[in-house]
């Protein structure tokens, strides 16, 4: 897929990764819609971006993914801005295990409400949706269990969507993006995000194994996973040890 001309939509796209995706995609010559809860950072990411990459060919909308009306005005805005929607990435998330319910709110059915939204804006002229899951949506991980279950989700979700008749005709196409530890202001937990059930310290350990990655390589692999066209229903995961690799899990066991 060319980007060149492409209109594109990152949620949570005020800091970290949304914001790595955004600009990747700018660079090389697309259009994009940054949406963010959180105005101050958003507008201030938006004016950096026009001025770093020397373009016009970028806004911020407010959106809180689990307001359905923000996501449908963020949709609409983009339109009327730009003319239709090409590419949607369903990137805001968040942990917290003591919070747990708007933990399932945002990573979960926030990514659920953009991929529908999504899927009907697409219909017409085909397009791309990347889901952003972690490799929390592939492991086990003792120290984020309600984390993990809406990774686990958005894998889930994103591939039976994929595997839907309806999408293929359309020429739609979804996958997932699945890292290991990157450095950005997530990381900065705090014990009171977890419970007796969950704990900072072990997911600590994870960090300490893993190591920590730059938002550049994370961009790299979902530049790789954007233009790749015959990729639909793939999940790609990133980490320092094993680099970018792009897997398909089964369809069905029988
Ligand atoms: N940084 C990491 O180690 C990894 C992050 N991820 C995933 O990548 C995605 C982005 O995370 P990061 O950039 O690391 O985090 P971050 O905390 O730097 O950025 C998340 C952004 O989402 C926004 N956000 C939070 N709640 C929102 C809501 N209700 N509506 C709209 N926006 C909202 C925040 O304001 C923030 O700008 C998340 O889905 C996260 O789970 C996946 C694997 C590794
Ligand atoms: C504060 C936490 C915020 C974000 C967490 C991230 O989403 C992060 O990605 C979470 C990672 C937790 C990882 C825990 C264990 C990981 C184990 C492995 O990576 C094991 C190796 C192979 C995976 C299997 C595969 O490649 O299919």
């Amino acid at each position: 897929m060319e980007l060149v001309g492409k209109v594109a939509i990152v949620t949570g796209a005020a800091q970290g990764l949304g914001r790595a995706f955004a600009r990747a995609m700018i660079q090389r010559g697309a259009k994009v819609c940054i949406s963010d809860q959180n105005v101050e950072k958003g507008n201030t990411s938006c004016v950096a971006l026009r001025k770093e990459l020397n373009t016009a060919d970028v806004n911020f909308v407010k959106c809180d993914v689990t307001q359905q009306d923000d996501m449908k005005n963020m949709f609409d805005d983009t339109v009327r801005r730009y003319g239709g929607v090409d590419i949607v990435v369903n990137n805001a998330g968040i942990m917290n295990e003591r919070t747990w319910s708007s933990c399932v709110d945002i990573n979960l059915k926030g990514v659920i409400q953009g991929t529908l939204l999504a899927l009907e804006h697409l219909q017409e002229r085909g397009g791309v949706i990347i889901n952003i899951s972690s490799i929390a949506g592939v492991v086990p991980v003792a120290g984020a269990p309600v984390y993990t279950a809406t990774k686990h989700g958005v894998i889930g979700f994103t591939r039976s969507c994929s595997v839907n008749p309806k999408v293929k005709a359309a020429n739609i196409r979804l996958a997932c993006l699945c890292p290991t530890f990157t450095d950005t202001p997530i990381l900065d937990m705090t014990d009171d995000h977890f419970t007796s059930w969950s704990s900072r310290q072990n997911l600590w350990k994870d960090v300490e194994q893993l190591g920590i990655m730059k938002v550049e390589t994370v961009a790299q692999g979902f530049i790789q996973l954007l233009l790749d066209k015959d990729n639909n229903g793939a999940i790609m995961t990133i980490s320092p040890n094993r680099g970018i690799q792009t897997k398909y899990y089964p369809k069905a066991r029988m």
